[in-house]
């Protein structure tokens, strides 16, 4: 079994009695990555990450996680997985220090690492206060530590930055990097997609239970088709120099695909005479869009 594999699921299946939820999904997280796991709402999302914490057992399929198939694995403790669900909900008569106090004790962690994550997550001063006094990003935070308690070597994230204002999601996404750092593997479900897409190392893109894409942003782009959009307030001057850009015009700038992108560049550069533009590679967010009208096109043709 591979030890630089977090995840490495081939071929799941999983069906609520007739309804197929997962069909034939396959993919691998690495120790130190990080994935987006992607889709519409219904897609599958929510029972991958359940079979991933061995709450459901897959119809079909293996999965390993953290180096042990999960149907060998006895005992899930010994598995150092970190879990934040959406919309994470303690109990709010307790204390933020009462709370992971509590699932310190479950786990068999000391206070000490309690402590430390309060500090981490800048909860000390209110450490003491009911959780009802806890604004979302408050809670939000409470409940990321508590899915690091065990200093896991796989989190799994259920919409982490939902609700929070751009600096608690920065914050997150820094805590998340730190993770990484130290060779934990980590799988995002969001559908924050403009947020998530500087955080993340690969893409899951399931739909309707079923992988459409997957891979780096790169893979993704190139996969797709999907063009890199040039711009630059010398552009009709470099079409009137090389009318043949014409054809490449789209709106206020040129649609390039890989090959014709290094031509472009350096015709600009070159007899063009050039150098003031700016290349847009299609977002994340277009890269989904275009998958998922994929997915319907088919379903219509069906
Ligand atoms: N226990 C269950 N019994 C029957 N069907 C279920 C069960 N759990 C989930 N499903 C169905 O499986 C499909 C996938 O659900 P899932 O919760 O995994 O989707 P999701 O991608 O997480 O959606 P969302 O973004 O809305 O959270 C849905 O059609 C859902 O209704």
């Amino acid at each position: 079994m591979n030890s630089c594999l977090a995840v490495s699921a081939s071929h799941i299946h999983h069906k609520f009695a007739d309804f197929e939820a997962l069909r034939d999904v396959s993919f691998d997280v690495k120790r130190g990555q990080t994935m987006a796991l992607l889709g519409h709402n219904g897609a599958g999302k929510s029972t991958l990450i359940k079979i991933l914490l061995g709450l459901i057992n897959p119809s079909g399929g293996n999965v390993s996680v953290l180096g042990k198939q999960l149907t060998a694995v006895k005992n899930r403790a010994e598995l150092k997985i970190g879990y934040l669900p959406e919309n994470v909900s303690f109990y709010d008569k307790l204390t933020g220090k009462e709370i992971l106090n509590y699932f310190a004790a479950l786990k068999g962690i000391g206070k000490v690492r309690v402590v430390q994550l309060l500090e981490e997550f800048g909860l000390e001063y209110a450490q003491d206060r009911a959780l009802k006094t806890y604004s979302k990003g408050m809670k939000q935070r409470l409940g990321f530590a508590q899915a690091i308690l065990c200093r896991p070597e796989l989190l799994l994230l259920d919409e982490p930055t939902v609700g929070l204002d751009p600096v608690a999601s920065q914050f997150m996404y820094s805590k998340i990097d730190e993770l990484k750092q130290q060779g934990c593997g980590v799988i995002v479900c969001t559908h924050e997609l403009s947020l998530i897409e500087n955080n993340i190392d690969i893409a899951l893109i399931l739909a309707k239970g079923q992988a459409l894409a997957s891979g780096t942003l790169a893979d993704l782009r190139l996969a797709s088709g999907l063009k890199t959009r040039l711009t630059s307030p010398q552009l009709a001057e470099a079409i009137a120099l090389q009318p043949q850009l014409a054809a490449l015009q789209q709106g206020d700038g040129l649609l390039l695909d890989k090959q014709s992108k290094s031509e472009v560049v350096k015709l600009l550069t070159g007899d063009c005479q050039v150098f003031d533009f700016s290349l847009k590679e299609p977002a994340l967010a277009e890269i989904y869009h275009f998958y998922m009208g994929q997915c319907a096109q088919l379903d219509e043709v069906s």
